[in-house]
C-alpha cells in the first residue's frame, strides 16, 4: 500500500520512521519549513526501542499529482482544517484515512470531507517530541498504534492495511472495537492533561497527595458522567480502570499537553476538554474541575497570543 504519512511529528514521524525502517512504501506530507529541516538535518529517531536515519520521500501539497492509499493522519487538532484540505488532492478515490489524534471530534470532520466510508479509527500510545533539530526522541517503552474499521468488521481493506503494518518495530494492533478505544483514549488523556496542566507537576507528586487523588477521581467522574450521557460507547467501570492506570503510571510522567505548555506552544484544549464541556452545558451537566482546567488552558492561549 503507498502510504502517505500527514505530518512527520513526534508521532507521525516516530510511526512512518518505524514503517519505512521496514520496508514499506512510505511519504510524508510536510510543509516547507518542516521539508527544509529535514533536507537540512535528515530525517532522524532516537528512540529506546533504536535509532533509525533515513532521506524519506517529502510531498509538499499540491507539488506533484501523487494518490496515496492510505493516509496515517497525525497534525494537532488545531491544524486539522488545513491539513484536511492539504491531505484531500492525495488521496486516492478508495483511500483511507487513520487519524491518530487524541480526541473523538475529528472523526466527524473527517467524514464530512471524505465520507464516512473511507475514515477508519485510530489512536497511538507513546511519548514522543521533537527536539530544536527536528529529531524525533521517544522515550519510553510504549509504542503503539491502535486502529480498525469503525464498524468493527474486519473488511478486505483492514486486512492489508494488517499486511502492510506487521512485522514493524513498533506494535500496530487490530482491534474490533475501536471507537470504544477511541473513548477510553480520550477520558485517558483528558483526565491525564487535565490534571498534569492544571497542577503544573508530573503526574506521580500529584497522586502522592490525598488532594491530588481525589482531584483525579472527581476529573475522571465529571468525564465518565458527561460521555455517558452522550451515549458514548465506554465501559460501565471505566473511571476506576483509568484510575488504577494512572496510578499505574511512570511517577515522572508527562502528558503531550503539558509539555506544550512548558515550550509555550498552543495546546488541544478545545479539542479535548472544550469539547466535552460543549457536550456538559447541551446536557445540562455540572463538570466544574474540567470547566476550571479549560478556563485555565483558555487564559493561557490568550496570554501567548497577546505575548506575539
Ligand atoms: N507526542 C505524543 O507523545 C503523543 C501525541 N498524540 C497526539 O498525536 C497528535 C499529533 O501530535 P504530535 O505528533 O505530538 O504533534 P507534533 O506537533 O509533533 O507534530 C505535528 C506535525 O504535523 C505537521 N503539520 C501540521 N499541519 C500540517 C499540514 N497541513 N501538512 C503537513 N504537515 C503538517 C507539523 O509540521 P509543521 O512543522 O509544518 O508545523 C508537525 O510536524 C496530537 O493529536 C496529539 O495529541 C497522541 C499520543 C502521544
Ligand atoms: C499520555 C500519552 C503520552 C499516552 O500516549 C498521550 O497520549 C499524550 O500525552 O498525548
Amino acid at each position: 500500500m503507498k502510504i502517505l504519512v500527514v505530518g512527520a511529528g513526534a508521532v507521525g514521524g516516530y510511526f512512518g520512521g518505524r514503517l519505512l525502517e521496514k520496508g514499506e512504501d512510505v511519504t510524508f506530507l510536510v510543509r516547507e519549513s518542516r521539508k527544509r529541516k529535514l533536507e537540512e538535518n535528515g530525517f532522524n529517531i532516537r528512540s529506546v526501542h533504536g535509532d533509525f536515519n533515513a532521506n524519506p520521500k517529502l510531498l509538499v501539497s499540491g507539488e506533484r499529482e501523487e494518490k496515496f492509499d492510505v493516509a496515517i493522519l497525525s497534525v494537532k487538532a488545531y491544524q486539522l482544517v488545513r491539513a484536511i484540505e492539504d491531505l484531500r488532492p492525495h488521496l486516492a478515490e478508495d483511500g483511507i484515512v487513520l487519524p491518530l489524534l487524541n480526541g473523538i471530534s475529528h472523526i466527524d470532520e473527517l467524514a464530512r470531507t471524505f465520507g464516512k466510508e473511507r475514515v477508519i479509527g485510530g489512536l497511538c500510545l507513546i511519548e514522543s517530541t521533537l527536539d530544536n533539530d527536528g529529531t524525533i526522541l521517544q522515550k519510553s517503552p510504549m509504542h503503539q498504534i491502535v486502529y480498525g474499521e469503525l464498524s468493527g468488521e474486519k473488511t478486505e481493506r483492514i486486512k492489508r492495511l494488517e499486511a502492510s503494518f506487521s512485522g514493524t518495530k513498533a506494535s500496530f494492533e487490530l482491534s474490533d472495537h475501536i471507537e470504544r478505544e477511541m473513548w477510553h483514549k480520550y477520558l485517558f488523556i483528558t483526565a491525564m492533561s487535565g490534571i498534569t496542566s492544571l497542577f503544573e507537576a508530573p503526574i506521580g507528586p500529584i497522586r502522592d497527595l490525598d488532594s491530588g487523588q481525589r482531584a483525579i477521581k472527581a476529573l475522571l467522574n465529571e468525564i465518565t458522567a458527561i460521555m455517558q450521557a452522550v451515549d458514548a460507547p465506554i465501559r460501565e467501570d471505566i473511571a476506576d480502570v483509568l484510575f488504577e492506570r494512572i496510578n499505574g503510571l511512570g511517577h515522572a510522567m508527562k502528558s503531550s499537553m503539558q509539555r506544550d505548555v512548558e515550550k509555550g506552544a498552543p495546546t488541544e484544549a478545545d479539542h479535548l476538554q472544550g469539547y466535552l464541556l460543549k457536550q456538559a452545558h447541551a446536557q445540562g451537566i455540572e463538570a466544574p474541575l474540567l470547566e476550571t482546567i479549560h478556563t485555565k488552558l483558555t487564559l493561557y492561549q490568550q496570554a501567548r497570543i497577546a505575548e506575539w
